[in-house]
Parts: structure tokens; sequence; C-alpha cells
């Protein structure tokens, strides 16, 4: 596939003008995960005239921004990451302050990894350049420092000491209510059915048409569904992931109060290594693991998929390391990730409609980024130059598998 093609077929530019809405707005926003409601967050902050339509009511646990806790970190293999997160920490304490609620509890962040790979060398290099705060630990003083888990043979490891737990749900609502309290519209129940688009976009929904000068489209898992109305498809794979929690032996061993920290595994070629952790917190007693690979899903139809192949593996990873858990899940929740081919966002403008924008992608990485993707977001459905280099998310690096129809 080559370059991207657009070609607006006849029945685009007529549209429906049923229950068409008389008021114009400056941007519309489509899905009120925590990419959109950011985004509508900073558009309302900017005096922007803005409609946030969500087509499940508020709040619910049917995409990828559900459950109570998601980690915060600066430890990345690329610089961008770890840089864009300086600025990022900031907004979220700004945000904590304004609306009067904590929404980061700092644990630290545990990363291990084959002391001579490739990833773990990349985690340890980029925070080092970074001046990112951080201890390493050795195999004498680990268990003094990190007590219940043993560290494989061959292993090092790190802490990433500012890294922690941002409560989620919390974080929603939060941005939500700010959002809301700056004169946005929020329309839940409401599923974007077509995009018309202009120099003024028309959205239909199941209950309306409205108009805006912009749009912005942040729909998670169900961001291919809303492209092809505007002709572009994106090399996007949904998964749907176990979310796994794990019962301590002793309740408190790993317990959030105690700062236990929240951990990865750096990458590396066996499967075992796609483990990430958070300590207990939201059902006390329980640890969260879960395997960073899911069954590829239709968002659509996402309990029809039941592959449950990462849970031998994550028995044998708790069993091996976590001494201190009983060996079998104890709760088992879903949400969905959106990955790239290269796991790296997708920030960009419609290539033939520059007042449509979209973030996609966010490839089970993207919470932290909330404020700063809100921020970018805006600025590049405002016309204005992003704060931010966006080469690495932008789509032209998918030339030759991104499809455009129509
Ligand atoms: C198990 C798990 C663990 C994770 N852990 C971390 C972590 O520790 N740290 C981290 O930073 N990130 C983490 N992530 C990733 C992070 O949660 C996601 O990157 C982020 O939530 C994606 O947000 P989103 O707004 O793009 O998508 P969503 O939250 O899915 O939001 C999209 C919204 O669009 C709506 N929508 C879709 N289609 C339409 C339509 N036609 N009309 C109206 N509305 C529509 C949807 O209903 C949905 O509400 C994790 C993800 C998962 C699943
Ligand atoms: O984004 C994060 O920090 C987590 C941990 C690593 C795997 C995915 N999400």
């Amino acid at each position: 596939m080559g370059e991207l093609i657009f070609q607006p077929s006849p029945r685009e530019l007529v549209p429906n003008t049923n229950n068409m809405s008389s008021v114009e707005y400056d941007c519309i926003v489509i899905g009120a995960g925590v990419q959109g409601s950011f985004t509508a967050y900073q558009l309302a902050k900017r005096n922007k005239k803005t409609l946030l339509l969500e087509q499940f009511v508020l709040p619910h646990t049917r995409g990828s921004s559900h459950g109570q806790t998601r980690i915060i970190r600066k430890a990345y293999e690329q610089d961008f990451y770890t840089q864009m997160m300086d600025e990022c920490y900031k907004l979220w304490s700004q945000l904590e302050r304004e609306a009067g609620v904590t929404l980061y509890r700092q644990t630290g962040l545990l990363v291990m990894g084959p002391e001579h790979s490739d990833s773990y060398l990349l985690y340890k290099n980029t925070m080092e350049r970074n001046n990112v705060p951080m201890v390493i630990l050795t195999p004498e003083n680990f268990s003094q420092h990190i007590p219940n888990v043993i560290l494989a043979e061959g292993d090092g490891a790190l802490v990433d000491i500012n890294a922690g737990v941002l409560y989620a749900d919390r974080a929603l609502k939060t941005v939500q209510g700010q959002f809301q309290k700056l004169g946005g519209v929020i329309r839940d129940k409401e599923k974007v059915t077509d995009i018309t688009p202009g120099p003024v976009v028309t959205v239909s929904t199941s209950a309306g048409v409205y108009r805006a000068k912009s749009l912005v489209i942040t729909a998670g898992p169900w961001a291919n569904k809303l492209l092809a109305h505007i002709g572009l498809q994106l090399p996007l794979e949904v998964q749907k992931i176990n979310v796994c929690y794990w019962k301590e032996k002793v309740p408190g061993t790993y317990d959030v109060k105690k700062r236990f920290p929240c951990f990865l595994l750096t990458e590396g070629e066996e499967s075992d290594r796609h483990i990430y952790g958070l300590p207990s917190n939201e059902y006390p007693g329980l640890v969260k693991i879960c395997y960073h690979i899911g069954g590829e899903t239709d968002p659509d139809h996402r309990d029809k998929q039941t592959d449950r192949s990462d849970i031998g593996i994550l028995q044998r990873f708790v069993a091996r390391c976590f001494p201190g858990l009983i060996p079998e899940p104890a709760v088992v929740e879903s949400c969905m990730y959106t990955l790239t081919p290269d796991s790296h966002f997708v920030l960009d403008c419609h290539p033939a409609y520059s007042n449509i924008v979209f973030g996609a992608g966010f490839s089970g990485h993207g919470f932290k980024f909330g404020p700063i993707i809100g921020k970018l977001l805006c600025e590049l459905s405002l016309g204005e130059v992003p704060s931010y280099d966006l080469s690495p998310f932008r789509i032209r690096r998918f030339q030759g598998n991104t499809k455009s129809a129509l």
C-alpha cells in the first residue's frame, strides 16, 4: 500500500439534517475515555465551546480507561516518552490541585530484566541520560529493599523512584467534572453513526446531529470503526487483556500503604517476560499482576474472546517470584488494548481534512500520558504547532500498511 488517498463520495457531502442542533461548536470530541476527556478539558480551558460524545452511559467498563489503577512512570526505553512525562507529572498535579483530589500515589516502579539485555539497558540508559531519579539494586541488597520478591538469576533491578499509581476511575471522573465546570457539554449514551467532513464538520449520533469547526476522534478500540467514516484505516489490533488479581497469603505483604512498588519486566525473547504489576490497593489483599499480550477481539464482542493462555504463564511467574501470593488468580476482569505495530501512539490530522484530528493506538501504556495527549490533540485541532515533536506518532510511518478506503 502506498500514499494515503482520500476521495470523498457524494453521499458524504449531504449530511442528514434530522434533529440538527442549532448550536455550532468549536470542537466535537468523540469518545470519553482518558484521551478524549483530557482533550475536551484542554479545549474548554482554552475557552472553546466543546461537545464530548460517548456511546455508553458514563462511567462504563467497556473500553480501555476503566478500573481503579494505572502505573505512572518515567522509566521508558525511548527518550521521547521519558521527556513528555516531565510536563505530564506537572499537569497531573495541577489537576489534583484544581479539583482538590488525590490522583497519584508514589510507590516507585521496580524494573527487572536480564542485566545485559538490550531492553534492560535501554531503560537504564534512558533514565540516566534524562536524570530520572533512580536506585540500582544489586542481587545482594535486593531483598533488603524489596522483600517477598525473588529476583531471577542474571536479572538486573532498578527503581524509578517517582513512579507510582494513578487512580484511574477517579481521574476520569475528575477531568470530566472539570470540563463541565468550564462549560463543556458531555452527551453520553450517544453513539456516533456518521461523520461528514468539510470546513464545518457534521457528526450524526443515535440521538441527533451536531456541527463543529473541528473534530477530534479518540475512540480507543473503536478507532478504525470511526475512521472508516472518513476514509481511513490504521494498522491497529485490538486485544482483550485479562486483568488478574492474586491473593496475599499474609494480608498487607504487597500493600500500596507499605509503598510496595509497581513493577515491570523488560522485554526479551521469552514469553514470560511481558508481565507487570501493581501493589494491592483496590481490592484489599489482592495484587494486580497482568500479562501484556491478549487475544485479538472486536470491541463490540469483547466477551466472546475467552483466551486464557496467559494465566498459566502468570501462575508460573507468581509461584517463582512472588512467594507471598497464592498462584491462582482470585479475580479476573477485562480491559482492551489498541496496538500499533511499533507500540507508539497515533497523534495526527486527517491527510485531507486538517480540521479532523485523531488520537489512537495507545498500545496499553497511554493512561499516564492523558494530560499531555489532551494538550497535543487540542493544539492539533486548533491548527497550532504542537508542543512536542510528533514525528514518532504520525501516520506517515505506516505508509505501506495504512489502508485508505472510499
Ligand atoms: C489492563 C490494562 C492495563 C493498563 N495499564 C496501564 C498503565 O499501567 N499505565 C498506563 O499509562 N496505561 C495503561 N493502560 C493503557 C491505558 O489505559 C489506555 O491507553 C487508555 O485508557 C486509552 O484510552 P482511550 O481514551 O484511547 O480509549 P477508551 O478508554 O477506550 O476510550 C474510548 C471511548 O470512545 C468511546 N466510543 C467509541 N466509539 C464511539 C462512538 N461511535 N460514539 C461515541 N463514543 C464512542 C468508547 O465507548 C470509549 O469510552 C492499560 C490498559 C489496560 C487495558
Ligand atoms: O504503561 C504502563 O506503565 C503499564 C506497564 C507496562 C505494560 C503496560 N502498561
